[in-house]
């Protein structure tokens, strides 16, 4: 099947910029589709061992077409291959294959390898070029965009890293047939941030559509896609590097990172499920400190819960601490003259950023939401 393009939304930051196309049949035409984005012949594609065997098969053939020469790596799935371990082995793996400047890395696979490879990219002989073919919902509307790229520490998330653009996003919407339901759900937890945080219309055309949209309407999901992509393409271009309005991009992290922290990284929790329950938590907390009313906050809960995702803290097969939680909310990146800037919400479509809001309070939304 040739490629079908839908949408293609440009992401502006001078010499920078990039374009997201978002389509079907996308992987199939890779080389042909990124041809224009290639500096060398030679390509280095890494992925994961459960994106490869639906994946790499075709993208390599359309390398082979092209007259493109190309290296392979895959390695382990799941969110521990964001590591100090995994970035060392994949820059040694590469600088084995001797890669120059020009040469292009290829992100195929979820927004572990996104975020890794994006990373290994930034550093790598100082900097090589990349592109992100994401192939989980939450890749296609979040990390492949946007050039954040990093890794976790014993300390936390992401708190290694660079902002470093890919050359260009292929989104091939076919890819979400093999994706696991839950990691779809996971990954609808951000499409609901694009809502909540600037956008009621959409929140409430997800509060319509989203069910029929998990259910595997094609047509549905490719519009949720479109308008996630626009949403955070236009938030990046206006703050590539978080000096102000792209920390709403955070909404419900500070508190998310912290449970997927305590559960360690093991696939007990994933990020879009953390994100899920910290997206409640800041509106919870919102509602505590007399920033929004509680039947917004109702509401985001109720949508939440109604699609199958997580809201509490309680529902995490983790044993979990309130103290733990806010020890570990201490690492957060969002942190100024020693206080954390928190993402609240005045209500849905509206969130801000607060620093140092009332910690007794944080707490004990916290404490709430880990009663059963
Ligand atoms: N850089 C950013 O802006 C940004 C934004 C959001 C999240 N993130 C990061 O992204 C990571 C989570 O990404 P994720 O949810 O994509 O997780 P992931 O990369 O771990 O992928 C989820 C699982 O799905 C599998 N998989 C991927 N594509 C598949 C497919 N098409 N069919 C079948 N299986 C498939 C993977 O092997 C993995 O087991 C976290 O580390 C999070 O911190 C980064
Ligand atoms: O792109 C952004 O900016 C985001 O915050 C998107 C988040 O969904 C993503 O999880 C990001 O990796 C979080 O970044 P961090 O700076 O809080 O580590
Ligand atoms: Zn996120």
């Amino acid at each position: 099947m040739p490629a079908e393009i839908l949408e293609r939304v440009f992401v502006d930051l001078a010499d920078r910029s990039y374009t997201i196309s978002i389509g079907s049949d996308l992987i199939p035409s890779f080389a042909e589709l990124a041809s224009d984005h290639l500096q060398s012949d030679r390509l280095f594609i890494i992925t994961d061992e459960n994106v490869a065997p639906h994946y790499l098969s075709p993208l390599l053939e359309s390398c082979a077409a092209a007259h493109l020469h190309v290296e392979t790596v895959i390695l382990p799935a799941g969110e521990q291959t964001k590591s100090f371990s995994q970035y060392e082995s994949l820059i040694n793996r590469l600088l084995s294959y001797k890669p120059s400047r020009k040469d292009c890395l290829v992100a195929l696979g979820g927004g572990v390898i996104g975020d890794l490879v994006g990373y290994v990219a930034s550093s790598l002989l100082r900097g090589l070029p990349f592109i992100q073919v994401p192939t989980t919902l939450l890749s296609q509307v979040d990390s492949s965009v946007g050039g954040k790229t990093g890794i976790n520490t014993k300390y936390g998330k992401n708190l290694v890293g660079a902002f470093y653009q890919p050359e260009a996003v292929f989104i091939d919407i076919n890819s979400l047939s093999t994706l696991p339901a839950r990691e779809t759900l996971a990954g609808y937890a951000e499409v609901v941030k694009y809502g909540l945080i600037n956008d009621e219309t959409f929140f409430s055309w997800l509060e319509e559509n989203g069910p029929s949209l998990l259910k595997g309407d094609k047509d549905l999901m490719a519009q949720a896609i479109s308008k996630s992509c626009q949403s955070k393409a236009q938030v990046v271009s206006e703050d590539e590097r978080e000096g102000g309005k792209r920390a709403l991009l955070n909404l419900g992290h500070t508190f998310g990172h912290a449970i997927e922290a305590a559960c360690g990284y093991d696939g007990t929790l994933l990020h879009g499920e953390g994100v899920s329950i910290g997206m409640c938590l800041a509106f919870e907390a919102s509602v505590h400190l007399g920033l929004c009313p509680q039947e917004e906050a109702d509401r985001v809960a109720r949508h939440l819960k109604a699609c199958g995702m997580m809201t509490r803290a309680a529902d995490v097969p983790h044993t979990l601490e309130a103290d733990t939680l806010v020890n570990n909310m201490a690492q957060d990146k969002k942190i100024e003259a020693g206080e954390i800037v928190f993402v609240l919400a005045e209500g849905i479509g509206k969130s801000l950023l607060v620093k140092g809001p009332d910690s007794q309070i944080i707490k004990t939304t916290i404490m709430r939401s880990l009663k059963a």
